[in-house]
């Protein structure tokens, strides 16, 4: 089965600034694919790319089999977006927004029934200017899924939510996934990456530094695990590749249960801070600093 989205090679500068700089990925069908990175990492400028929304320089790109660049409103019904601004805010109430942007779909969901989804049932009647930050994201959401997409694009999607509404939200995205929807998430929240994404790309200055299973992220399932117990009253620690026999000879030492033992293998945060790097937004700001000059 041919991929959703396909990309080899793909580049796009501004001026001199190397916003992506050479990305492959391929995504499958059904599967929620986290884009991660710092800012100015070049997340939003290859999704945009692969909205069809921004030219690139050079590379690949098929979505939905099509290239975005030139494919038409068919192939737009298609996929949904929901982009990092929230959506402007006006004197239609939320019940007018949502059914006027249905009007645009061949086959829409229910407005009604997406606004229960994301949990505005209680705002159907209400002036969008009247909602919260938070609240309007949702309504970025609903608009974003509307069409019965293909393919959703999530550019940050919980900024703004409180912890139940992006919890809901969650459970929103793995419907979407499961009733066989693709998603693209760009997020900043590497729990959000680890609870939703069956896997991810680190993108840095430009470039994917990994790919894979949250889980098996930089060789993460492999890292040194750290082994820590309690012996004589004081704390002890070991970093060690074979936990298990650690645990062996200490459960055989001590003479059954391991005082306080615990098995830590390195975090999502973790990996991905040692990928990144200290110095990545640093050098992030002056490239954004050289443009403006
Ligand atoms: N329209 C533009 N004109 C000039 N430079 C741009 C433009 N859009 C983005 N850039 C630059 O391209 C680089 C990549 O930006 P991009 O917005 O793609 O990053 P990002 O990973 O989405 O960041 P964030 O996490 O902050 O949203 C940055 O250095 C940014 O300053």
């Amino acid at each position: 089965m041919e991929p959703v989205i396909e990309v080899r090679g793909l580049r796009k500068a501004y001026q001199d600034v190397k916003a992506v700089d050479g990305v492959d990925l391929t995504v499958q069908r059904g599967e929620i694919f986290a884009l991660l990175g710092p800012n100015g990492a070049g997340k939003t400028t290859t999704v945009e790319i692969l909205e069809g929304y921004r030219r690139r320089d050079e590379g690949e790109v098929r979505v939905l089999g099509e290239d975005p660049s030139t494919a038409g409103a068919s192939w737009r019904a298609k996929t949904g977006v929901v982009l990092q601004e929230a959506t402007d805010a006006g004197e239609l109430s939320v019940k007018e927004m949502v059914e006027h942007f249905a009007c645009y779909y061949p086959s829409p969901r229910n407005p009604q029934a997406v606004c229960e989804l994301v949990g505005l049932t209680e705002k159907w009647g209400t002036r969008i200017s009247k909602l919260s930050g938070g609240q309007r994201r949702r309504l970025d959401v609903a608009l974003g899924i509307l069409g019965h997409p293909e393919l959703v694009f999530l550019d940050e999607p919980t900024t703004g939510f409180d912890p139940k509404a992006r919890r809901q939200f969650w459970d929103l995205v793995r419907m979407l996934a499961k009733e066989g929807t693709t998603v693209l998430l760009t997020t900043h929240y590497l729990d959000e990456a680890e609870a939703l994404a069956d896997r991810a790309a680190v993108i840095v200055r430009g470039k994917v530094v990994a790919e894979g299973p949250p889980s098996e992220l930089g060789g993460r399932q492999t890292g040194r695990a750290h082994v820590h117990w309690l012996e004589d009253g004081a704390d002890h620690v070991v970093e060690t590749d074979e936990p298990t026999r650690i645990v062996l000879e200490l459960a055989h030492r001590l003479g059954g249960e391991v005082p306080e033992l615990s098995i830590k293998r390195p975090t999502l945060e973790d990996i991905y801070l040692e990928l990144v790097g200290t110095d990545a937004e640093t050098k992030d700001q002056k490239t954004k600093e050289e443009v403006a000059a």
